[in-house]
């Protein structure tokens, strides 16, 4: 507990520093639909048919002004304002306290959308997970000082996956405050330390909301018991809700507009405009979500991007309520989207500071450019498919601008890209929605960290790529360095020791091990990046019966003994599924390649040699005999239509398959190695 207790005497004093009111502003939106369609944009009448009699509708306080916008923005200045955030450890039930909110405002109809409303990607709604933080400007009417007031309430809802925590954070940009939403029978985990923690050091006033207190395991005294200890959040401060049930709901918003400053920006100020995200639409090409920190921007208005030096003309500017909704303008502390005519994302840089040409402004600090801790071939399934491969990419890229992409050339593979993700999980979801939103069929290699090697000549070589790394390199090796991050792990006691044993053999080092209460352990190791890319969440949840939570930050680069190991085929080195591995780890992993390989392989008219080699020692071998796979062999009896079919699917097949040299690797061996690997 000692170090709960030191956090919490440094978090006392900070709190000490808080007053309402005082908070810088950042700030950040997210990118909402890929493609919206601009017919479907909210119609008055549905607006009025959906407001809740209790508050405010929006409609009351419409005009329809010169420019066709349809709310007016002018009667929020920023003390009628409130951005914040929603953050949580992964599936509290962020996405459905926002339903909730997004129906008690009126701004979607109850039971009109569907579940997790804000969640709009497909592989979103598959997964049950949120990906991209999402905006929602909403309108409520409150007593505020004796008064009823109609507020403008800007609601992000953020992803609770650690991959995604750089979405978290440019979110927390945009706000002043953040519901940090705990369920009440799991209680605090390992994303809601990291959550608060990135709240905490934005400066922003935190709401504890208990959610889930409908569900019979539900210990709301417990948590608040763990809020105290961990972060010095008063127990009394905390909302008890269910998002479910609609229990407790009615103080979220209360709570919202009482304990949260308003925006902070100067309205007499030249504009200082915050571009938060971007993405792409085919129609009106690139949508910019941004946060007016100073001044207003108004449709017509020229503006300049402090990055690039380059002019646009503002052709739309609105807000997101939740769907995009022309305004005409928008003032200090508001946060919306402005249409400008740029042609490509790459024009939008997230963290850039926008303001109008006329005026000379101090650039906002923007944002830490996001780290990429994983990176990985991509290549067509077919090779003549690289152009349409290409075209995806781009196009998935301007919606998710925290992808990196190089073109590489493989031997086995042919032309493809190397792209670097922010996590194991953002690269799946990013391969999941190439194939589901632009039909690329891929093939990924084996996920690699980007590690240095540093030579007698002082050179360093960053490799992205383990293909890429000299087997004999002209100057010599003077040092190998792996990223490494430092996690954290929540758990129930019972398991400290399995656990405890997992991290030492990933090479783990313990920094901190304590207990929250007398049912849960916390603790902090650091490990090698490497280590945990892979299977380690899985084998973390498979050794604790699933109760483990798990996240993680970047934590610099070590020295390590690193080796280079290839795959052979019949003697010839498949530089796809090359990897750097730690010495001691060499042996067992090239052991498992092979195994797998000569299980991924089909036999084919002549033997194959498997082979795992570091230069030109080899450490492991299989031997696949020789066969032609006969697909006809079960088929009795003369029935031409069905041989045809087995011989049409075999056909497929083989145009799935990867030529190398003289064999063919099926596209599955190089998705089963990612799990070795
Ligand atoms: N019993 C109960 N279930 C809830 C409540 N709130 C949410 N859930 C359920 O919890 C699951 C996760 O909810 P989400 O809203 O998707 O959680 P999330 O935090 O947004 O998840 P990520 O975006 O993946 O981090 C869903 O099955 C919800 O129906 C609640 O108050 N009570």
């Amino acid at each position: 507990m000692g170090s709960f207790n030191r956090a919490s005497k440094t978090l006392k004093s900070k709190y000490a520093q808080f007053s309402h009111f005082q908070f810088g502003c950042r700030s950040r939106i997210t990118n909402p639909l890929a493609k919206t369609n601009y017919n479907r944009l909210i119609s008055p009448i549905y607006n009025l048919g959906c407001c809740q009699n209790a508050f405010f509708c929006s409609y009351s306080s419409r005009h329809n002004s010169k420019d066709g916008s349809t709310i007016d923005l002018s009667q929020y200045p920023s003390d009628k304002i409130r951005n914040f955030s929603i953050i949580a450890h992964i599936d509290h039930g962020k996405s459905t306290l926002a339903d909730r909110l997004l129906e008690l405002t009126g701004t979607i109809r109850k039971g009109h959308g569907q579940p997790q409303y804000l969640d709009k990607l497909q592989v979103e709604r598959e997964r049950g997970i949120t990906v991209k933080a999402q905006t929602a400007t909403m309108f409520h009417k409150h007593n505020f000082l004796g008064s009823d007031t109609n507020f403008l309430l800007n609601l992000i809802d953020t992803p609770g996956h650690v991959d995604f925590s750089y979405e978290v954070s440019r979110s927390l940009a945009a706000c002043q405050g953040a519901l940090l939403v705990v369920d009440a029978a799991q209680g605090v985990q390992a994303q809601t330390v990291a959550n608060f923690y990135l709240a905490f050091e934005s400066n922003l006033a935190i709401i504890p909301v208990i959610n889930k207190i409908d569900q019979p395991t539900a210990d709301p005294d417990r948590v608040k018991a763990q809020l105290k200890s961990m972060f010095d959040l008063d127990p009394s401060d905390a909302l008890l809700t269910s998002a479910k049930t609609g229990q407790g709901l009615e103080k979220v918003l209360p709570a919202v507009i009482e304990r949260i400053p308003p925006p902070p920006g100067k309205s007499n100020s030249p504009l200082r405009m915050l571009l938060l995200d971007s993405y792409y639409d085919e129609y009106r090409g690139v949508i910019c979500h941004v946060a007016i920190v100073d001044g207003a921007i108004s449709k017509g208005d020229k503006i300049t991007s402090a990055a690039t030096g380059r002019s646009y003309e503002i052709v739309d500017v609105g807000i997101m309520h939740p769907e995009l909704v022309p305004t005409g303008v928008l003032l200090t502390g508001q946060v919306g989207y402005v249409v400008s005519g740029m042609r490509s994302t790459k024009e939008a840089r997230v963290g850039d500071t926008l303001y109008h040409s006329r005026s000379t402004v101090e650039p906002l600090p923007g944002f830490k450019p996001a780290k990429h801790m994983v990176f990985s071939g991509l290549y067509p399934a077919d090779g003549s498919d690289f152009e349409a491969l290409n075209h995806a990419i781009e196009r998935l890229t301007c919606n998710d601008s925290s992808v990196s992409v190089t073109k590489e050339t493989s031997t086995a593979l042919g032309m493809g890209f190397r792209c670097g993700f922010l996590g194991l999980l953002h690269m799946d979801v990013f391969h999941q929605r190439l194939e589901q939103e632009h039909e690329a069929h891929v093939i990924s290699t084996v996920p690699t960290v980007p590690y240095i090697f540093e030579y007698s000549d002082e050179s360093k070589l960053i490799v992205q790529n383990p293909a890429t790394l000299p087997s004999n390199p002209k100057h010599r090796l003077t040092a190998c360095l792996e990223p490494t991050v430092v996690a954290t792990i929540i758990i129930p006691s019972e398991y400290v020791g399995p656990v405890i044993t997992l991290c030492s053999e990933r090479r783990g080092e313990q920094l901190e091990h304590s207990f929250i209460d007398s049912q849960r352990a916390f603790m902090k190791y650091r490990l090698p990046l490497r280590e945990i890319v892979v299977d380690f969440y899985n084998e973390l949840k498979s050794i604790t019966s699933g109760y483990a939570s798990f996240d993680y930050e970047d934590a610099g680069y070590q020295a390590s003994d690193l080796v280079k190991l290839d795959i052979l085929l019949n003697g010839q080195s498949v530089d796809a599924m090359a990897t750097i591995v730690h010495k001691t780890k060499a042996q067992r992993v090239g052991r498992e390649l092979v195994e797998k390989l000569k299980k991924f392989i089909d036999r084919q008219m002549f033997e194959i040699t498997i082979q795992a080699a570091i230069g030109s020692k080899v450490i492991a071998r299989e031997t696949l005999s020789a066969m032609r796979k006969n697909v006809l062999a079960k088929c009795y009896g003369g029935d031409v239509t069905r041989k045809r079919k087995l011989l049409e699917k075999q056909k497929e097949g083989k145009k799935r398959m990867k030529r190398v040299g003289s064999v063919d690797i099926p596209q599955e061996a190089f998705h089963e190695l990612l799990k070795v690997s």
